[in-house]
């Protein structure tokens, strides 16, 4: 499969707070990954760990602080002509986590969907409203929502019209940010489906940011587990969730809610929250939380360790890697 996106080296630091109280929020910290031709790439952490950060750096709402980001084997510059940015965004599209603020409340359906359409000159005019019936069977919904508000709309259904809106200009990737996490548990599973039929009819891919380690697994060719800012381990969906390498991975597996998923619950002791991204302690992020912490994983980073389907980034698997 080839690479639709490469990500080496990204960081990101967000200074906040005024001259002498200013500090410095160290969000993403030197990640790299790939995402590939027709992968659904899942990012999984706890609140803060920097997902979101992710996807708004991919989606150029956000400037990297440093690191490369390459789009099919091509360096994206930190600034790009007008020209080349609205083929970025052509190319790369974002779903949002909420389904209720995301759509303009002012304009109907059509409207909303026709702005793609003429932003980025897909068709001619007379042939918008048909195109926009097509993308919106695609979605599952029929041209009765053409002249409806997003307020008449349940919030499944202004998600498949947010999905309907990125898919409208043919993208190569879509960003989804926890675009199911606002819904009801009923309509998450027909959400997620839809994505997955839409990602082998348009062959596309995604980065799908989400809390849910069962929702990743369902939906997901490949997890990366993030936190604080960092990826501890990523591989292959079945293996990290079946049999998680990294403690970290462990704890999160521990803490999935739900017994349907098939996740067997497996505790271990860990105390403590995520990191103050101000301070990022020495050695390992997660050596704070992790009950096999040594003086090593104290004083030091460490590195990957590859795995026939994975890699992780844990002092633990130095000579081999005894789980
Ligand atoms: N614009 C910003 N200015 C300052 N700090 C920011 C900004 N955006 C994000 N951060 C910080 O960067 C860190 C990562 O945030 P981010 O929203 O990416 O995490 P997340 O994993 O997506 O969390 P959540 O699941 O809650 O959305 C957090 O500490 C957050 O406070």
């Amino acid at each position: 499969m080839n690479d639709i996106v490469q990500v080496e080296n990204l960081n990101k630091v967000f200074k906040i707070g005024k001259l002498s109280k200013m500090k410095t929020v160290h969000a993403i910290n030197n990640i790299s990954f790939e995402i590939k031709n027709n992968e659904i790439l899942a990012l999984v952490g706890e609140s803060g760990s920097g997902k979101t950060t992710v996807a708004r750096i991919l989606s150029r709402l956000y400037k990297r602080t440093s690191g490369s980001i390459k789009v099919f084997n091509k360096e994206i510059p930190m600034k790009m002509s007008k020209a080349d940015e609205l083929e970025y965004r052509k190319n790369v599209q974002l779903i949002f986590q909420d389904p209720f603020s995301s759509l303009n409340p002012l304009h109907s359906i059509y409207y909303i969907l026709s702005r793609p359409y003429k932003i980025h000159n897909l068709c001619p005019n007379n042939k918008i409203r048909e195109n926009i019936i097509n993308i919106l069977n695609t979605v599952g919904l029929s041209d009765e929502y053409l002249d409806k508000l997003p307020h008449e709309l349940s919030g499944g259904q202004r998600q498949r019209i947010g999905i309907a809106r990125a898919l409208s200009v043919n993208p190569k990737l879509i960003l989804a940010d926890e675009p199911t996490s606002m819904l009801d548990v009923s309509i998450r599973l027909d959400i997620m489906n839809l994505m997955m039929k839409i990602r082998d009819d348009f062959n596309v891919s995604y980065l799908f940011i989400t809390h849910d380690l069962a929702g990743a697994h369902y939906i997901a060719d490949r997890i990366a587990i993030m936190y604080a800012g960092d990826i501890l381990e990523i591989g292959n969906s079945s293996d990290i969730i079946n049999d998680p390498f990294h403690p970290y991975t462990k704890l999160l597996k521990s803490a999935a809610p739900k017994p349907e998923s098939g996740l067997k619950p497996e505790r271990i002791d860990t105390k403590g929250e995520i990191p103050d991204l101000t301070d990022l302690p020495s050695g390992c992020s997660f050596h704070p939380r992790c009950p096999f912490a040594s003086d090593l994983c104290r004083s030091s980073s460490p590195s990957f360790h590859h795995f026939e389907h994975r890699s992780v980034k844990c002092h633990l698997f130095n000579n081999g890697g005894a789980k």
